[in-house]
């Protein structure tokens, strides 16, 4: 037996995107309901309880200028940011010349430039979409580049920004990535850039906080009265049966029926749902291009920060070393050292491969490399894969192969009848960033309420049963 239930709207996933929805259609006074397949709200952002009693931060952290969306979200909801600690030099490791960092400038500076032409909420209208879209960004790389550790250097900037390698993604995608964050700096830097600040208690508490208040009894959230509705955990989306007035969305033990429908899940896991009528053809291809990045994101805390004392930064780089990119994640009062590390692409697929205690001597091996023998033992480590997460199958977001922008980016955000698509990979700005997916939320719920408006509530034109 299923619970049935009636919103106005339905909105699939409480990630940041569905949260945000949410939160913005009842504010429009009508009802809403989450449903989320976890257990858990917060989707890729996550304060991981670990067995022997710490909490790491496994999944989005950080906070940067001009994602104003998700800084506006963080001043609502009462979470302060912090400075990501970063005085003192980055570790390098990895064969350089005195040339490597100087001849990777131009390439980034030619790649800002072409991103520029890019129409952020139509890449695929771009002037020279089709040339972009017909190529690697590896193949454009190897065209300009002929130094090796240049070469290495602009393939791990890129892979640790989109946790996929050169060779898999498109040209333009990559150009409407830098266009969608504004420049190739502001993905890579942490002073000015993405990485630049860290959220007090965590990115999560945003979500966590959201669904307190759209479960509130009281149905405000200090902002005006808002409609009912609320958050429902453990029920995985399998089935929308929908038409252009409405909708059933069929749940693990429940059955709503709605007028409206967002759908605000990672785009590949948009195609584990069954949709009656099919979608069309350009939104299911989409779907099935549209593929997760693959990360392992390491956590090792120690006594003290102690690469401190020796000047360090505790970011460190290499396109060598099994984790590419490692910050310090120390608490602000650095009472204690803790390093986070990004195992991403062709090394996370390698690293998952190996027997637990191998992949623990590997990623702490490359820390030892970085900070020396007092890196050796971490008084706590933890790995999370997020391409083992079922409800998630990699990260940090989605990206596109050659071909797809220009033959699909047009059913990104197009509804499909009642169903409107939300989630950081559908924002026109910090597209697969924290920032996006609030975005991404207030357009979806623009969307449907502009769409609901003057038409008559009481219930959609599908059946439940
Ligand atoms: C390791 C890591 C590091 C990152 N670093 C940063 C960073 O520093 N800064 C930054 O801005 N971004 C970062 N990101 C990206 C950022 O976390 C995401 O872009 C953002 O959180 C996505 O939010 P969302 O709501 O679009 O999707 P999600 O958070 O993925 O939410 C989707 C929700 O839908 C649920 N769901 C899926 N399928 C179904 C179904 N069938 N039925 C019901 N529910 C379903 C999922 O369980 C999930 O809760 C990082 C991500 C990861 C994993």
């Amino acid at each position: 037996m299923s619970v049935e239930e009636y919103a106005d709207v339905t909105v699939v996933g409480a990630g940041l995107a569905g949260l945000v929805a949410a939160r913005d259609v009842r504010r429009a006074g009508l009802s809403a309901i989450v449903v989320e397949a976890r257990d858990r709200v917060g989707g890729r952002t996550w304060n991981r309880p670990m067995p022997d009693g710490w909490t790491i931060e496994a999944g989005g952290q950080y906070i940067g200028p001009t994602q104003d969306r998700l800084a506006a979200l963080a001043e609502e909801v009462g979470v302060e940011t912090f400075p990501t600690y970063y005085e003192g030099r980055t570790t390098w490791r990895g064969a350089r010349t005195p040339e490597t960092f100087e001849l990777a400038r131009p390439v980034l500076d030619e790649l800002d430039r072409l991103a520029a032409e890019i129409p952020v909420e139509a890449p695929w209208q771009a002037e020279r979409a089709r040339e972009w879209d017909a190529q690697t960004l590896h193949t454009w790389l190897s065209s300009r580049v002929t130094e090796p550790t240049t070469m290495a250097l602009l393939r791990l900037a890129f892979s640790s920004v989109l946790a996929a390698e050169a060779d898999e993604l498109s040209l333009l995608h990559v150009l409407t990535y830098i266009r969608s964050a504004g420049s190739t700096s502001m993905l890579t830097d942490v002073a000015g850039g993405a990485q630049e600040r860290r959220f007090s208690g965590g990115s999560h508490l945003l979500a966590v906080r959201l669904a307190e208040r759209l479960s509130s009894p009281t149905g405000t959230d200090g902002a005006g009265a808002m409609g009912g509705g609320g958050v429902r955990l453990g029920s995985p989306v399998h089935r929308i049966r929908h038409n252009r007035d409405g909708a059933v969305v069929e749940a693990a033990g429940r059955l709503i029926t709605t007028r409206r429908v967002i759908v605000a899940v990672p785009i590949a896991l948009a195609d584990r749902i069954a949709y009656e009528p099919a979608l069309p053809s350009s939104r299911r291809q989409l779907h099935q291009r549209m593929a997760t990045g693959v990360t392992i994101k390491i956590h090792c805390r120690y006594e003290t920060p102690f690469w401190r004392a020796d000047g360090r930064s505790g970011s460190a780089l290499s396109p060598e070393e099994c984790v590419s990119a490692v910050f310090d994640d120390s608490p602000p009062d650095g009472s204690y050292g803790a390093l986070i590390g990004f195992v991403v692409a062709d090394r996370a697929r390698a690293l998952a491969r190996l027997p637990a205690g191998d992949r623990r001597a590997a990623v702490v091996g490359s820390f030892v490399r970085y900070f020396g023998r007092q890196a050796m033992q971490p008084t706590h480590y933890a790995e999370t894969d997020w391409s083992t997460e079922d409800w998630t199958h990699g990260c940090y977001g989605s990206n596109l192969p050659p071909g797809a922008w220009t033959r699909y980016g047009p059913a990104l955000r197009e509804p499909v009848g009642a169903i409107h698509w939300a989630g950081a990979e559908t924002s026109a700005i910090w597209m697969n960033y924290m920032d996006g997916a609030v975005r991404s939320g207030e357009r979806a719920a623009a969307e449907v309420v502009a769409a609901l408006a003057g038409t008559p509530g009481g219930g959609p034109a599908v059946q439940a049963k």
